[in-house]
């Protein structure tokens, strides 16, 4: 048999179709319609190739749905055949199928040539067969093209045809229908590297979005320019610039997210989904800022690297972190020497805090960077603490305490604040306590004053507080050094394997600064602390070399650090219960990690490839604390009550002086306010100038009670314009009044508890006096009974009691009885020495000052100056 070739002569199937025209044929007995007619303009010279039924349903349909169905169905063959016909040469529907099959595969024969079908020449195939067999013979690959009628195109339209169709097969998926399958597997490849290009071209689209936030972040140009018309960009520098202003453009920043997410810009919807968590982040931490006043209420986190140590470069060890940028760390891990599958194989992780230093930093950068603004911030009266985290031998005591040639932390801060209370305050306006401690396996001791293991207790106002320890009042570095030094020759510091010099304990260092500010209402006591802690290092059993009280002191330190690791999640988490009591450290840092506080925290780091776990677990741990918030931060603020009798009533005539005042002005306001209601009420209303009837109109407004301008009151404005002046005003003297009764609301309340602070300090003051008066009555009373033999002084052994009864007594060295007030006193003073006439007047003068009750630096000083 022989099959129609994509050469077949169009010129020859078309006379074939000719003598065919007009008749219907019959099939299996049953009769089949004429061929339809075709325009007699459409020739095979003409530029389309398809008439018009069959282009528009390869439109409509898609050629390949039509292909096939044409190849499948006979009629559908028969019709595409019928598509040249041409309707005037039309014939009666008598001539059989036979005679079409017969010319066909003759007409076959003439044009392909080819082998025959092994059936012998008088052999008549079916259409059927015919079909099926130019099927077989059609390019493998789909079914788009090797139907009947594609085998009637010319080759270049055959080939145009084709293009279409693997170009919409490619589009929809599916394989080419000339196509092999290698070209095909091509095709996908391409396909899938297509969506991977978008893929990551999206991607890269959203880095560069966030890489031009960065940018904005940092100059003012690049925002200018953001501003200048880059939607959702826009936005993020705006708001990255507030987060760096102070807290007035807080409201800026919140419009400035609300214009965002209002916006319907692709790039607003961008900057939203894209960076959508990083701008919440950001909101977040303007909010904070905001609040908190700069350093913001989250735990700023530092990550110090130290240099290698000697003993490690001689070991042969690698360094496995890198700081960039000074904010960005990366740890890389090498594989082991022995390792041979894994050796050329690295590992790494990249971190980000809010600065990094690298291992060449100066201690004072360092302070300077984590620790100066918390000890600008004690000096207002905010509680601030800095603490350093990392495994034994990091270099946690060298960043705190640091060595004479290179102080750490602990000593730039004592000396910073100092020199800022020298700046700021007059002589004697600051009192500067300090106290250090350490958490030694779960006890606490004094380091200034050694003893016995102190408790914790709870106080409500000062928070977790070591019952009895020292408080040691300070007035200059000097002396606040000299106690350093004391503390920290009495802390517990061991050789380990790892660190010569390794710290066995926590260490907490506590300065209370106490600050007088005068201010419109008095003497103003700002008190802010400062916690400065040393923590232990944390250490892998084995690191250290002894098994016995060293493996005792490690275990213990675990403990405790793992105790402040559960503290972090469960505040990371946003838990309820926070367990603060697992451990005497946590109870001790209850205010620096969930207080009202700011705090820093420093993670130091080893270089060497030797510490990489321990490296790795505390750049984890840092990155942890990140998210940890702090409440906000309030100024601390107390009145003085002063010391002495004068200095109290002078405060109370002041307060007495300023409440009048205040009484004064709230009358003021108050007249103010009945005035203003006053003229509210004598002007027309609002509802009163509704409910009249406007000039040359009978009719009343619309809606009387209408306050709101819409059009009414644009009408209304263009008709009647003293109408509108007179709502205008009475709008402002509205708001004027509400503002004035805002005003009177506030200064009542404000004199009403200066009244009650007045009353409470009175009574205070009240009840000392009586207090007092007692003691003297008491003592008055005593001394007239025993008057006689005490004004004899026959003795000088005796005790001697001034004649006033006003004066001071002495006297009390030997007696049994109870203790009284002037005993307990009295007993830090010198002895009281025999007293005898001549000596009465010394002994009257000694007694005139003040009892201390500690021996402090400060202490010696005064006396030698007094
Ligand atoms: N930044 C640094 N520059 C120079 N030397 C440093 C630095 N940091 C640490 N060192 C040195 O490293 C050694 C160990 O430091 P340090 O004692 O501070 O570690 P540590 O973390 O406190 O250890 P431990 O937890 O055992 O007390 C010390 O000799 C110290 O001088």
């Amino acid at each position: 048999m022989h099959v129609l070739e994509a050469g077949v002569d169009r010129r020859q199937v078309e006379e074939l179709i000719k003598e065919n025209q007009g008749e219907g044929w019959k099939e299996g007995g049953k009769e089949m319609p004429a061929l339809p007619a075709v325009p007699r303009s459409h020739s095979a010279a003409n530029s389309s190739p398809l008439p018009q039924q069959a282009a528009s349903r390869g439109r409509t349909g898609g050629g390949r749905e039509n292909v096939e169905s044409c190849s499948s169905k006979r009629r559908a063959s028969i019709s595409n055949l019928e598509l040249l016909a041409r309707p005037e040469e039309r014939r009666p529907a008598t001539r059989s199928l036979a005679v079409l099959k017969e010319r066909v595969s003759r007409l076959a024969a003439a044009g392909g040539g080819g082998g025959g079908t092994g059936l012998g020449d008088g052999y008549q195939p079916s259409l059927r067969e015919t079909t099926s067999s130019i099927k077989a013979q059609a390019p493998r690959g789909g079914g788009g093209n090797n139907s009947p009628s594609f085998l009637l195109l010319s080759p270049t339209l055959q080939a145009k045809k084709t293009a279409v169709i693997n170009q919409r097969s490619l589009r929809r998926g599916g394989g080419t229908g000339t196509t092999t399958p290698q070209e095909n597997e091509e095709a996908s490849n391409v396909k899938r590297a297509r969506g991977a290009y978008n893929w990551v071209k999206d991607v890269e689209g959203m880095r560069r979005q966030e890489r031009l936030a960065a940018a904005e972040l940092e100059t003012p140009k690049a925002s200018a320019a953001a501003a200048a018309g880059r939607g959702g960009i826009l936005t993020r520098s705006r708001l990255a610039q507030t987060a760096r202003g102070p807290a007035r453009t807080y409201s800026l920043a919140a419009e400035a997210a609300a214009a965002a997410a209002a916006l319907p810009t692709p790039r607003a919807m961008i900057a939203l989904s894209g960076g959508g968590r990083k701008f919440a982040e950001e909101l977040e931490t303007v909010r904070e800022d905001a609040i908190g006043g700069g350093v913001g209420t989250r735990i700023m986190v530092y990550v110090r690297l130290r240099p290698m140590s000697k003993k490690e470069k001689e070991s042969g060890s690698r360094s496995c972190v890198r700081v960039v940028n000074k904010r960005d760390v990366y740890l890389t891990e090498f594989a082991l020497e022995t390792d041979y599958l894994r050796l050329k194989r690295l590992r790494g992780r990249h971190f980000a805090f809010d600065a990094a230093f690298p291992d060449n930093t100066a201690q004072q950068e360092v302070y300077n960077i984590s620790t100066a603004e918390l000890v600008e911030g004690v000096l207002q009266g905010k509680n601030g603490s800095v603490f350093c985290y990392g495994a034994t031998g990091a270099g946690k005591t060298h960043t705190m305490l640091g060595t004479v040639q290179n102080p750490g932390v602990m000593v730039l801060a004592l000396k910073d604040l100092f020199a800022k209370i020298k700046k700021h305050s007059r002589d004697g306006d600051h009192v500067v306590r300090l106290s250090y401690l350490e958490v030694y396996n779960e006890s606490v001791r004094d380091l200034l004053s050694p003893g016995r293991p102190l408790v914790l207790r709870e106080d409500s106002k000062q928070g977790i507080v070591a019952a009895g320890l020292t408080q040691y009042q300070a007035y200059t570095a000097d002396e606040v050094m000299t106690l350093l030094q004391r503390g920290n020759l009495n802390r517990t510091t061991e050789p380990t394997r790892i660190n010569e010099t390794s710290s066995r304990s926590h260490a907490i260092l506590q300065v209370v600064a106490e600050y007088k500010v005068p201010q419109e209402t008095g003497m103003v006591v700002r008190a802010g602390k400062l916690s400065l802690i040393d923590l232990a290092g944390s250490e892998r059993a084995l690191a250290t070399d002894q098994r016995t009280l060293r493996s005792v002191e490690g275990a213990s330190i675990n403990r405790s650090l793992l105790a402040l690791s559960s503290c972090i999640n469960a505040l990371c988490e946003g838990k309820k219960h926070i367990p603060f009591r697992n451990s005497k450290l946590t109870q001790l840092l209850k205010d620096s990690l969930g207080g009202s506080c700011r705090t820093a925290m420093i993670a130091n780091i080893s270089p060497s490839n030797f510490s990489f776990g321990e490296t790795q677990n505390t750049l984890h741990w840092a990155d942890r604390a990140k998210e940890i918030r702090t409440k906000v931060c309030e100024t601390q603020e107390e009145l003085s009550v002063p010391d002495s009798m004068e200095d109290k009533t002078k405060l109370l005539h002041q307060m007495q002086k300023e409440n009048q005042e205040l009484r004064i002005q709230l009358a003021r306001l108050q007249h103010k306010f009945v005035t203003a209601q006053q003229t509210a009420a004598a002007s027309p209303s609002v509802i009163t100038l509704g409910s009249e009837r406007t000039p040359g109109s009978s009719a009343p407004l619309a809606n009387p009670t209408m306050k709101t301008p819409g059009l009414h009151s644009s009408l209304s404005e263009q008709e009647f314009p003293e109408r509108v002046t007179a709502e205008r005003t009475i709008r402002d003297l509205q708001r004027t009044i509400q503002l004035l009764e805002m005003e009177a609301e506030r200064a009542k309340q404000d004199s009403q508890s200066r009244e009650e602070k007045l009353s409470a300090s009175m009574a205070a003051l009240e009840k000392a006096h009586i207090l007092e008066l007692k003691h003297k009555d008491e003592l008055i009373h005593k001394l007239y009974q025993r008057s006689s033999p005490l004004i004899v002084a026959s003795s000088p052994a005796k005790p001697v009691v001034a004649a006033s009864p006003a004066k001071v007594v002495h006297g009390c060295k030997n007696s049994n009885r109870k203790r009284s007030f002037w005993d307990i006193t009295n007993m830090n003073s010198p002895p009281a020495a025999p007293v005898t006439r001549a000596s009465r007047r010394l002994s009257t003068a000694a007694a005139n000052y003040a009892p201390s009750l500690l021996l402090q630096p400060g202490f010696s000083r005064r006396q030698s100056q007094g």
